[in-house]
This record gives structure tokens, C-alpha cells and sequence, in this order.
């Protein structure tokens, strides 16, 4: 008989998506449950879940060996085992990442405690959080001039800045959408990661520290953390800390409440707080696959795959955060490790490892055409589409603009006379034409003055 095994699911529960609405072609909204393995297994009777880590593979064997010694042989096997968070510092218990529920329960924790936080990163954790967490002071160290260098460019940035200042608006009191909660049994046992959050994780979670103030971010941009201190090692070099004010400005005065953990940053200017943040990008999870097997790497680590998501190892096939797209993408598709990615892939591997099987060929899924992602930043919609931050475009390329402050921002990536890609925040309305512009790759010279006027209705235009 025949074995597919995937590698990587939780210990005791796995995640599945439930797709809400298929927002455009290649975007879709969906929301996540966490679900017993019991309640996958009698949905889906062809699926058997082994309540063991994957400790080897041996790939010439076609053999996986979980921590329990049990061998599995397989005939073709997926790997899925995720990413994990790169922290600035290893092992300093006041350094937290965020990957899973139980680091989540762990950060909760801290928060709960805590009257200062240091955020390091510039990515979609550190966006989420600096917006979510509310009475205790926020200071948030990033690389970059502008905030969210990941998502979007220093115009999208400034149109959210003000939002980091205005009340939040309180959550829904009924939520349509199922929300993440950090009830115990999703995790591993023994510390290792589960599944990555997704969509919404914070709506179930407090995310208000013990004391009673308002919140207050402080911005330091153009820095990293050069070393993280405990309290003893600031005490002994007998220097004062940088002092935050309410307002989040800085004074000159030094910090006078001591702190059990110190930063360090490359500006020269030292934090005492409660606890870091570390939203510093993932390492793909290729431990423990490689050791022993020939597999090749993508420059960021992951597990190289090909347009039918097969590494260099036969026979295994790998998806999600742990693999690197190694094939020459679309024009308007790039890799970045999301849910929405992690599924799409998750299933065209599927299909691509039945295809292999049947020595049937199979053409790449429409999904990869264009990058697409819908997510919530400082509580505006942000659509991204294609090349939304001109990636790769060089300096040929030009960018039209149209920014309604508290309503709306809009981008448009032109590169000769074509759309190449969008960054959309706010309710637009605009993705559907944009995600057909980008897709056909209309010649648009001559419209080039309207694409972006607010008294065109461009639907009608392009209809
Ligand atoms: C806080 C947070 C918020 C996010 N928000 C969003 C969002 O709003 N939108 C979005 O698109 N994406 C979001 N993401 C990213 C998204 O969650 C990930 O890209 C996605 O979950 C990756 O899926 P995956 O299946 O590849 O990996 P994972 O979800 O990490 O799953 C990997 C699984 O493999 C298991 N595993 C690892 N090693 C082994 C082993 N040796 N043996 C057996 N099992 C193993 C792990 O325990 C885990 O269960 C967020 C991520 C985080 C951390
Ligand atoms: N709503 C969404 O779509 C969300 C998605 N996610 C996903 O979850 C995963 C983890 O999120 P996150 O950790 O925020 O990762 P991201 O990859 O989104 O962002 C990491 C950020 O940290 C910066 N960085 C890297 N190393 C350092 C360093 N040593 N010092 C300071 N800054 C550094 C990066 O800058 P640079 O790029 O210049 O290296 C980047 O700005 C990602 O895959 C992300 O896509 C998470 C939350 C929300």
C-alpha cells in the first residue's frame, strides 16, 4: 500500500482553515481552529497522527525514526515542520519570541507584569504587537527609518503612525470569525515549538500589562540591539539608561527605576525594561531532516524545492515555512512565509506528489501567479498584490500615490505602463481591478492620470 507521510503537526492537536471568503482570485480570507488530532482523524478516516517529534530521516532508506524510536517507512514524504522564531539572544529568559500558543501563554505572562517592553523587529509580530498591547510603555527598536519595512514603504508607514496615538477601538462584541485561544493542549511538552500562529491570534488574548497608562510607543529606528544585559551586568558598568516619558519622547534625564533586563543599542542609547520582544524573522525548521542527507538549501536556510515542490532528495517533497521556492517565479509572486502561502503549498504538493504517482503531469497552480495577502495592521485592511514594494523592480519603475489621511492609502508599482504591484489600506475597493490589472498586464499609459482619481469608478473602467 501506498504512504504519503507529511512530517510536522502538532503533538496533540493540528490546525485547520476554514476558507471564509475567496476575497479575490488569488486572495482568499480564512479563519483558523486549533483541532484535536482525534476529531482530524474521524473527519478524515486516510489519516492516521503520530503523536511523536520526527528525531532522523533517513532518506535512503525512505525511513523516519520519531523520539519514541519507532521507524516509518515511507514512499514519499512532506515536509512541513514550519520555521521558528530567530531571536536576538538565545537562552536569556527575559528575550521572548513569539511563534505558537504556549510561547504566546508565556508572553501573556510577562506582559502581565510587566511596565515596559522592548520591541526588536520590524515585521508583522512587531507591527501587531506595538498596536495590541496596551498599559505599559512600548519601546520599539527598529532597523529601518519607517515602520513595517517588511509590508510597506515610509508614505504607508506615516499614514499609520497616528494610529499608534489615537484611542483603539473597543473589540467586537460579537465575532463572526473564529479566533485563536490559548487553551492548553496545543503545544509540545517538552518546550519545542507547535504550529505558528496565524490570522487574529491576539483577538482571544489580553494583551493589557498590570498598569494603569495609557499607551505609549516609543520609536528608536535606525538602530539594532547590540547587547542584552541582566540586571547585574548594567549595574556593573556604572552607566545611566535612556529615560522614556510618558509621551514617549526621550528627556535628558536618565532612568531612574531599575529594570532586570538592559539593551544595549547600536545608537549608544541603553533601555531597562520588563522584557524583549524578539520579532526578528524565522529560521526554517530543517532540523533534524538534514543531518545525514543530501539536501540543498535556499539562501535563507530553507529546504530548496522545485515548481512541483520536490527538494534535491527523492521522493520527499517539502511545503510551508520550512521550504524555499526555488523556482524561477512569476513576474508578480515572491516567497514570504505566511499562512496563506503555507496552505497553498500544503496543497499543490499534494496534488504534485498523486501526480508523481500516477506519472501524470501537472501544471503550476494558478496561486503562484501573483502574490496576494490580506491581513490587519494598526486596525486598517491591508491588502498587498504583486511586486507591492517594487521587489526586484530596480529603479525602472514608477509610483502613482493617493493617500486620504485616517481613510485611506493607496499605491500603485508601474513599471512601463503596466501595474506590477499595490499596497492597498483602508477599505479601497480597489483589489479586484488591481489583482486583474496586475494579472493581465494591461498596457495602462494612456489611463495612467485616472488609475488612482477618486471621482473614476476604474471597476466601470476596466469592466
Ligand atoms: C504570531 C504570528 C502571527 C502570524 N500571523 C499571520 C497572519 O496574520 N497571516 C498570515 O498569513 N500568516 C501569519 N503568520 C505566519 C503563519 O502562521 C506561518 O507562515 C504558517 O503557520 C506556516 O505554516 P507551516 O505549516 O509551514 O508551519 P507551522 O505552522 O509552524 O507548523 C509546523 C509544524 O511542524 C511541527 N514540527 C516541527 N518540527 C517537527 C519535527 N521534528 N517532528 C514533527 N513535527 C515537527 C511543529 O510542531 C508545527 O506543528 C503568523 C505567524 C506568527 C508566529
Ligand atoms: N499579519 C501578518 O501577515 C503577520 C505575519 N507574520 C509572519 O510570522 C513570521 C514571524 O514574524 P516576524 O518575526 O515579525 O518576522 P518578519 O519576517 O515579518 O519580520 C522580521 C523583522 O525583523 C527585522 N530583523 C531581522 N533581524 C533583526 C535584528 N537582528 N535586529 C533588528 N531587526 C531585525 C527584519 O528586518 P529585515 O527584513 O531588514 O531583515 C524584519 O523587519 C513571519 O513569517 C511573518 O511573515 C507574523 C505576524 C503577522
Amino acid at each position: 500500500m501506498a504512504t504519503a507521510s507529511l512530517a510536522g503537526s502538532c503533538k496533540r492537536g493540528g490546525k485547520v482553515s476554514y476558507p471564509v471568503s475567496q476575497v479575490l482570485r488569488t486572495l482568499e480570507e480564512f479563519d483558523v481552529e486549533e483541532q484535536t488530532s482525534g476529531a482530524l482523524q474521524s473527519q478524515y478516516p486516510n489519516i492516521k497522527v503520530v503523536h511523536s517529534a520526527v528525531k532522523e530521516l533517513k532518506a535512503d532508506e525512505q525511513t523516519l525514526i520519531t523520539e519514541d524510536g519507532t521507524q516509518y517507512r515511507y514512499e514519499q514524504l512532506c515536509v512541513c515542520a514550519g520555521a521558528r522564531p530567530r531571536l536576538i539572544v538565545e537562552g536569556n529568559p527575559y528575550v521572548l519570541g513569539i511563534r505558537d500558543t504556549d510561547s504566546a501563554r508565556t508572553f501573556q505572562q510577562h506582559l502581565a507584569r510587566a511596565r515596559r517592553v522592548l520591541v526588536v523587529g520590524n515585521g508583522g509580530i512587531a507591527l501587531e504587537l506595538v498596536y495590541e498591547m496596551e498599559s505599559c510603555e512600548v519601546v520599539w527598536a527598529i532597523k529601518d527609518k519607517s515602520i513595517g519595512n517588511a509590508y510597506f514603504d515610509a508614505g504607508a508607514a506615516e499614514f499609520l503612525i497616528p494610529q499608534l496615538k489615537a484611542e483603539k477601538p473597543p473589540p467586537p462584541l460579537t465575532c463572526k470569525r473564529m479566533k485563536y485561544t490559548t487553551d492548553r493542549g496545543a503545544g509540545w511538552e517538552d518546550g519545542r515549538l507547535g504550529s505558528a500562529l496565524g490570522p487574529d491570534w491576539h483577538e482571544g488574548m489580553n494583551l493589557r500589562a498590570a498598569h494603569e497608562i495609557s499607551r505609549c510607543v516609543h520609536i528608536e529606528a535606525e538602530c539594532e540591539v547590540r547587547r542584552v544585559l541582566l540586571h547585574q551586568e548594567f549595574m556593573a558598568l556604572n552607566v545611566s539608561a535612556s529615560f522614556v516619558h510618558e509621551e514617549g519622547k526621550d528627556s535628558a534625564t536618565s532612568d531612574p527605576v531599575e529594570w532586570p533586563v538592559y539593551a544595549e543599542l547600536t545608537s549608544g542609547k541603553i533601555f531597562g525594561c520588563d522584557l524583549i520582544v524578539s520579532a526578528t524573522g524565522v529560521f526554517p525548521n530543517v532540523e533534524p531532516f538534514v543531518s545525514g542527507n543530501n539536501f540543498t538549501l535556499g539562501e535563507d536556510g530553507g529546504l530548496k524545492v522545485d515548481d512541483h515542490m520536490r527538494t534535491s532528495v527523492r521522493d520527499v517533497y517539502a511545503a510551508g515555512d520550512v521550504c524555499t521556492a526555488g523556482w524561477t517565479p512569476s513576474p508578480h509572486w515572491q516567497q514570504m512565509r505566511l499562512w496563506t502561502q503555507a496552505r497553498q503549498m500544503g496543497w499543490y504538493a499534494a496534488k504534485c506528489m498523486a501526480a508523481d504517482r500516477l506519472g501524470e503531469t501537472i501544471e503550476m497552480d494558478f496561486c503562484f501567479e501573483l502574490f496576494a495577502h490580506v491581513t490587519k495592521f494598526f486596525n486598517y485592511k491591508v491588502i498587498l498584490l504583486g511586486k507591492y514594494n517594487a521587489q526586484g523592480l530596480g529603479t525602472d519603475h514608477e509610483l502613482l500615490l493617493r493617500c486620504t489621511k485616517g481613510r485611506e492609502y493607496v499605491k500603485v508599482v508601474m513599471q512601463g505602463g503596466r501595474m506590477m504591484g499595490a499596497v492597498l489600506l483602508g477599505e479601497t475597493d480597489l483589489e479586484e481591478t488591481f489583482e486583474n490589472l496586475i494579472l493581465n498586464q494591461m498596457d495602462l499609459s494612456s489611463f495612467r492620470e485616472d488609475l488612482l482619481d477618486p471621482n473614476v469608478d476604474i471597476e466601470d473602467y476596466f469592466d
